[in-house]
């Protein structure tokens, strides 16, 4: 049996473009998010993949992205599960602030540790650590059930709401999660084991 998980990061979004922090801000995506997300659906429909279940978070950008994706594989009714638990990590006071502007203001160092460090949260948001706390339960015991029954599952979220998915899944440490960046719009396909490890990864990129 087939146990198949896809996760995409949402396309290029109109805050992405303008470089500002977004968290659970709502901005829709850019032209180029869209061709993003079209692309991504391209890229599924040539592996010929028949989703059971999607999921997404409640913010536009996901939701645009996984529609977008549907409308390309032919199948725009699949039933759909929106969830804040897969929303963007919240970025708490910087939402909305330039990030350049932000190195200017607190220094890069700073800065990249608010972004990317797991456990030190900026101010008023949440550390990685605390996204991976509301997405890990989320993924235990809403998207697992369904790939191990052999539905295949597509997950449409953001960057840092999968990077904390992708810890659980890989079994990474927080030195080697650091390091890691999604790309928009580019799917993620994983091939699960029967005791739900990992047996196989493709980045689907064009
Ligand atoms: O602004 C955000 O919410 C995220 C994703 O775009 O940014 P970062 O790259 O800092 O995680």
């Amino acid at each position: 049996m087939d146990r198949i998980l896809v996760l995409v990061r949402h396309g290029q979004s109109d805050w992405n473009l303008k470089n500002l922090f977004t968290g659970w801000r709502d901005p829709d995506l850019t032209p180029k998010g869209v061709e993003e997300a079209r692309a991504a659906g391209k890229r599924l429909k040539a592996l010929d993949l028949q989703f059971g279940i999607a999921f997404t978070s409640v913010l536009t950008r996901a939701q645009h992205t996984l529609k977008l994706i549907l409308e390309e594989i032919g199948q725009p009714e699949l039933p759909t599960v929106r969830d804040l638990a897969l929303n963007e990590r919240d970025y708490g006071d910087l939402s909305g602030l330039n990030k350049d502007d932000a190195r200017a203001k607190w220094g890069e160092e700073q800065v990249h540790v608010w972004r990317r460090s797991y456990d030190i949260a900026p101010p008023g948001g949440e550390s990685l650590k605390d996204t991976g706390a509301r997405v890990w339960p989320y993924y235990l015991f809403n998207i697992l059930p369904p790939v191990m029954r052999g539905e295949k599952v597509l997950v449409a979220a953001h960057g840092n709401s999968l990077r904390a998915l992708i810890m659980a899944l890989e079994g990474l440490t927080p030195e080697e999660i650091l390091k890691q960046e999604l790309d928009t719009g580019v799917p993620i396909l994983y091939r699960l084991n029967a005791d739900t490890t990992v047996a196989e990864k493709k980045v689907l990129k064009g």
